[in-house]
């Protein structure tokens, strides 16, 4: 099962490219939909509502006035929060049940407008964010769905900015155009990654990667640091740390596209203990490799994690040699050309063995 968190801000349009994913085969879990249902007549999620927010927040017909509760609640940070904490969890126990009952190949979308706010992004495999800019939403809002704007802008000011969201993107979906080449874009994100990605998880088919140096890629930092997040996400405290190392951490270093992670351990027993986890998790062990080495199974990203103990000298190594090579200039080019070098034996070693 893949799990795909999905976000932006209000009014983004998240709506609109969940329907073309479902349309793709997606299992779409909304929080939304969730956070109405939570407060339907007769739940506890009304009653607490009510208990905190008074009882004009429900209408003639028994069922909560969503406005009068809105004009409530998005007032300052302090009714916001206390909004959350009675809907949130209740939102949370109804998602579990949600992700559990799906297809065990499902890719399992998760549209929540609140993921960035949440700190949730390290707990799913992709992340994808609509993004929109504040003033387009706000128009779209006032003029399409007829909020009222200070409504809307109170919202948003109850919610993470693009920036914030943008840094936690692995995919940005720029909806600030017409719907139709959104279509595509996502049409073909299911194709090219979401499919592909799924399958590798399920049959533990690892992305290995091409060894061709490239170009220095500055986004490689916040691939890596998104990429760290996670694995911190499944090891917990079986990590000391968890650091971007190799030719990719390198500032300018042009090098093959696979990025390098490196999780420290305390210990040789802490090493079986986060490859345990590490592979429960989908990464894939490389046993063709002397030292623990996994690899990734995003098609679209390919990653390494060695894991090592504190006393395993290697492991200072490759945090100095990165900060070594990216103080000094010339180190960078010689070492893209013996990188360069590498490639052209592996390639030809490959061609000679074919
Ligand atoms: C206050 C409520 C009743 C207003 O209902 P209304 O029909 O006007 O809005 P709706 O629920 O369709 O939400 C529309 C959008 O408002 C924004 N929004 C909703 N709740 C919140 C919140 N607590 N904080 C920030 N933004 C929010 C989101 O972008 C959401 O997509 C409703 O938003 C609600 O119950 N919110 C609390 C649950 C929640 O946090 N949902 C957001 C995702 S988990
Ligand atoms: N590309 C687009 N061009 C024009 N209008 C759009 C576009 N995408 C979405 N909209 C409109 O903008 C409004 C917000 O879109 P949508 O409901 O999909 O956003 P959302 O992120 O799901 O909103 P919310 O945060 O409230 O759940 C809707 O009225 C929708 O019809």
């Amino acid at each position: 099962m893949l799990m795909v968190g999905l976000t932006g801000g209000i009014g983004a349009g998240k709506s609109t490219v969940t329907t073309v994913l479902a349309e793709n085969g997606a299992v779409i879990v909304d929080a939304d939909r969730i956070a109405r249902e939570i407060v339907e007549p007769g739940t506890p999620g009304l009653a607490m509502l009510v208990a905190e927010f008074g009882d004009d927040i429900v209408g003639p017909d028994g069922a909560l006035d969503r406005a009068a509760l809105a004009a409530r609640a998005f007032v300052d940070a302090d009714r916001t929060a206390a909004l959350n904490a009675i809907t949130h969890p209740l939102i949370g126990e109804r998602t579990a049940e949600l992700f559990e009952s799906a297809p065990e190949d499902a890719i399992v979308v998760h549209d929540m407008p609140l993921l960035v706010e949440g700190g949730m992004t390290p707990a799913y495999h992709l992340v994808i964010v609509v993004d929109t800019p504040a003033e387009i939403r706000l128009r779209r809002l006032v003029e399409q769905r007829g909020m009222p704007e200070d409504d809307a802008r109170a919202r948003m000011s109850r919610q993470a900015t693009d920036e914030a969201r943008r840094a936690e993107a692995d995919v940005l979906i720029d909806n600030s155009g017409d719907r139709e080449p959104v279509r595509d874009i996502v049409r073909m994100l299911v194709e090219l990654r979401l499919h592909p990605f799924e399958h590798n998880l399920r049959t533990a088919t690892p992305v290995v990667g091409d060894r061709t140096v490239v170009p220095f890629r500055p986004e490689w930092a916040a691939e890596a640091a998104r990429a760290a997040a996670r694995l911190r996400h499944v090891l917990g405290e079986v990590a000391t740390r968890v650091d971007h190392v190799g030719p990719t951490a390198v500032d300018g270093l042009d090098s093959p596209d696979i990025l390098d992670l490196q999780v420290t351990v305390r210990d040789e027993a802490a090493v079986e203990r986060a490859l345990a986890l590490l592979t429960d998790a989908g990464y894939v062990r490389d046993r063709t490799s002397e030292r623990p080495l996994l690899h990734w199974c995003d098609p679209a990203r390919p990653l390494e994690v060695s894991v090592l103990s504190e006393d395993d000298p290697e492991h200072e190594f490759a945090l100095l040699m990165a900060e070594a090579i990216g103080a000094d200039p010339g180190a960078r080019v010689e070492y893209s050309e013996i990188l360069r070098r590498a490639n052209r034996e592996e390639t030809r070693e490959w061609e000679r063995t074919r």
